[in-house]
């Protein structure tokens, strides 16, 4: 098999995203409230907007980050963000999910999470992508640029300049594919098995997009944030 390089400016651009991705995380005293003492189903719930709400800040500075993004037309920019916080969410909380912790903190996680007034018919998908994300045991390299090609989805809706994001998913594809290569030679199929996981998590921002609807119903209250990209009133 020939010998998978990458170019100077492959591993520039890899290093740029990969920077931004460390930089901006979630402040780790959110996850860990998370993890501290037993609350109700309303406190877990508070949490969890607390830590969506956090990482859909984390997300903006990570994508502004992003060679190329802020060169695009500024209202794709915002159709291109708002497009794409769910799945990034998801996203990085299987990564946060499926990261080593000190035994049993996962399951307290877990249980903290199915205790969260969400419905019941939405936790297996979710944990069930969680774990799907676990068993590639991605690198953070990996990581980082699977959340900018999340991001930089052309077909996301309102977006009017398609070929601009294009050409950008396209630079990351390209720097993703050679990267799984070499860091999974033995798994041919890894790139096409990552590149997988982004169809399931369309799936489970439509199930978002229920659950938002049924939670309006029980007047549960989100961030001003949450409300604006979400689209709830
Ligand atoms: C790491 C952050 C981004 N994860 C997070 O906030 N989680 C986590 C989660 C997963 C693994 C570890 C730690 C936390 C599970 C869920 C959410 C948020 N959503 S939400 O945005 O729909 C929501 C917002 C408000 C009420 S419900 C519900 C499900």
């Amino acid at each position: 098999r020939e010998k998978v390089e990458m170019t100077k400016e492959q591993r520039a651009l890899m290093k740029a995203i990969v920077d931004a991705y460390n930089r901006h995380q979630i402040p780790q005293d959110v996850a860990k409230k998370l993890l501290q003492e037993q609350y109700s189903a309303e406190e877990n719930f508070l949490l969890l907007t607390e830590m969506a709400t956090s990482q859909v800040q984390v997300l903006v500075e990570f994508t502004k980050n992003i060679p190329g993004f802020l060169s695009l037309d500024r209202e794709d920019q915002i159709a291109l963000l708002k497009g794409s916080t769910v799945e990034a969410m998801f996203l990085r909380s299987a990564q946060v999910f499926s990261r080593k912790m000190p035994n049993g903190h996962t399951v307290v996680l877990e249980e903290r999470i199915r205790k969260s007034g969400i419905p019941d018919e939405f936790m297996t998908p979710m944990f069930n992508f969680y774990k799907s994300i676990g068993e590639l045991h991605m690198v953070q390299e990996e990581q980082a640029i699977l959340t900018a090609i999340t991001i930089l989805m052309p077909d996301r809706p309102y977006v009017k300049d398609h070929q601009a994001v294009e050409r950008l998913q396209e630079t990351m594809l390209n720097v993703l594919r050679k990267l799984c290569v070499l860091q999974h030679p033995q798994e041919q199929q890894y790139f096409a098995r990552l590149l997988g996981r982004l169809t399931e998590l369309r799936t489970l921002s439509h199930y978002h997009a229920e659950m938002l609807t049924s939670w309006k119903m029980n007047d549960h209250k989100f961030t001003p944030l949450l409300c604006e990209i979400w689209d709830v009133q």
